[in-house]
């Protein structure tokens, strides 16, 4: 089989049977599938006068199940944000096909959300507004989306701040109005780009719990690119480990622990340690290009 979908690492606890990775090659059954990427290839004009092409992606295999949580983590520079691009419909794959629910993805989509780590809110917006905004540019009437978009905010727990405007808020509060914002479409898939990436390492656990609640609620399919390990055991179902130079799928992790989770009970799970170990690892090999980079 050329280049298969995944290597899979099921993390067992430390000193149990069979503690050692298991490098087994799997495929998710196919009627549950909503996203798949086969063969995907992406490249850039690079260089001087852009003569030259730099390959990002090459040869990426993945499929996420409906509802599921999918976590991308690999070293600075291997692609994950490009990945996203292209599951966005924002850019093309100059080769493979990428699908959600076997649909060729052509361009951006309202089933398809996004959040950026900065909340590109509109300063001149209230909350409200800036969370309604999508559907009142379709020229959607307002009693359709405005007691979503007040649950939303509740939801997020922003009620008593929809009309404040964002310059009015802390950044964390800015984050959760672009995640209220995110999920008033319905969006079947939500995308996102380090979200967190950009707060405080205390107001980072209570999005990632807001994140886990909505996400529970609303069965919505999510793939998150982050750097932070802890993150992506807390959040993932499972973590793509991606490659550098180009990127490629080269682990993936199958997330032990069950639901709901909290931070204490991950850390004292025997499965914890053994798959952090693991990931940092992968981590460790795929940056050591970085270091060339800097200490050529
Ligand atoms: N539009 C573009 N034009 C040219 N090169 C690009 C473009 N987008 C991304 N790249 C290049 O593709 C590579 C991968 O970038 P990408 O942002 O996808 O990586 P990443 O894994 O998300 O990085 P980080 O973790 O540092 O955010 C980089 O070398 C970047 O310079």
């Amino acid at each position: 089989m050329k280049n298969p979908i995944s290597a899979v690492f099921v993390p067992t606890p430390e000193g149990a049977a069979g503690g050692t990775p298991d490098l087994t090659h799997t495929q998710v059954p196919n009627a549950s599938v909503s996203i798949r990427l086969q063969g995907v290839g992406k490249s850039f004009a690079h260089g001087r006068r852009q003569a030259q092409r730099l390959t990002v992606l090459e040869d990426i295999n993945l499929e996420v199940r409906t509802g599921e949580f999918v976590c991308l983590l690999g070293p600075s520079g291997c692609g994950k944000s490009t990945v996203l691009n292209l599951l966005a419909g924002f850019d093309s794959p100059d080769h493979g096909t990428i699908s959600l629910d076997g649909q060729a993805i052509r361009g951006p989509d309202p089933r398809r959300g996004m959040v950026f780590q900065q909340p590109t809110l509109f300063p001149w917006l209230t909350v409200l507004d800036n969370v309604a905004f999508g559907p009142r540019m379709a020229g959607r009437d307002a009693r359709d989306y405005l007691p979503e978009a007040r649950r939303l905010l509740r939801q997020v727990g922003l009620e008593r701040y929809a009309e404040h405007y964002p310059w009015q808020l802390s950044g964390g509060m800015r984050q959760r109005v672009a995640l209220a914002r995110a999920w008033l479409p319905g969006p079947q898939v939500l995308l996102m780009d380090e979200p967190f990436g950009a707060l405080d390492a205390q107001t980072r656990l209570v999005m990632q719990e807001l994140l886990n609640r909505i996400w529970a609620e609303t069965g919505t399919t999510i793939v998150f690119v982050t750097h932070d390990v802890d993150e992506a055991l807390f959040l993932g179902d499972r973590i793509v480990m991606m490659s550098a130079h180009p990127g490629r799928v080269r682990e993936i992790i199958e997330v032990p622990f069950a639901r709901p989770r909290t931070p204490d009970a991950l850390l004292a799970d025997p499965a914890y340690a053994p798959a952090k170990r693991r990931i940092l690892q992968i981590l460790r090999e795929e940056s050591g290009h970085l270091l060339e980079e800097i200490n050529p």
